[in-house]
């Protein structure tokens, strides 16, 4: 797996540092109030399961599946629900768990679905931003990295489903893609 890898991005130490930062303000910024975290499945469950354990509050977490990409590096521009959420979000104060913003055609999807449920309030917290690919305007309140344009995999992203695994972020080697 580590063959496929061109660098190192983003190492172990530095994620967690960068997450225990985020759960922190996080922390601060939603004081006395109903916070939900909305885990975007696949793609954020490391950074979900990190983030959730470094906020110090009596919060409540939901998941939902979307899918854009496909096998490519591409987004294909169409936002697939593949699971919606279970809880009525009358009344929380919801925070978008996302690994990536990139095109931000995903978030600003999820951002129009979910505002219409009504909740409390809608923030966006990405682990990663890529502002030089966007295609949408979206804006996170919480970001761990700014990110260059380059396929990025591990801890949660994949490359055709795979290296999700990977504890750090790495940029795949182009020929992994072209071949
Ligand atoms: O800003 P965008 O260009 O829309 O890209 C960001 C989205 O792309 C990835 O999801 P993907 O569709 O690959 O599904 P996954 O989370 O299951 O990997 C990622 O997890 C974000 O949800
Ligand atoms: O750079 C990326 N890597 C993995 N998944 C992604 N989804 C959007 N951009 C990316």
């Amino acid at each position: 797996m580590k063959d496929d890898v061109l660098k190192t991005l983003i190492g172990e130490e530095e994620l967690k540092e960068r997450v225990r930062e985020l759960g922190e303000q996080i922390t601060r910024d939603y004081q006395g109030k109903n916070l939900l975290l909305v885990s975007v499945l696949k793609g954020s469950i490391a950074f979900m399961a990190d983030l959730m354990r470094a906020i110090d509050l009596p919060l409540s977490i939901d998941f939902m599946a979307v899918s854009s990409y496909g096998a490519g590096v591409k987004t294909s521009g169409v936002v697939k629900i593949i699971k919606d959420l279970d809880i009525d979000l009358k009344g929380y104060d919801l925070l978008i768990v996302e690994d990536i913003l990139d095109s931000g055609m995903t978030l600003s999807y999820i951002m129009e679905m979910l505002e219409a449920r009504e909740p409390s309030s809608v923030k966006i917290c990405t682990l990663l931003d890529k502002p030089e690919r966007r295609q949408v305007s979206v804006a996170p309140a919480y970001v761990g990295f700014t990110v260059p344009d380059e396929f990025v995999i591990g801890y949660g992203l994949d490359y055709d489903e795979k290296y999700r695994n990977l504890p750090y972020i790495g940029v795949l080697k182009p020929e992994v893609y072209t071949k």
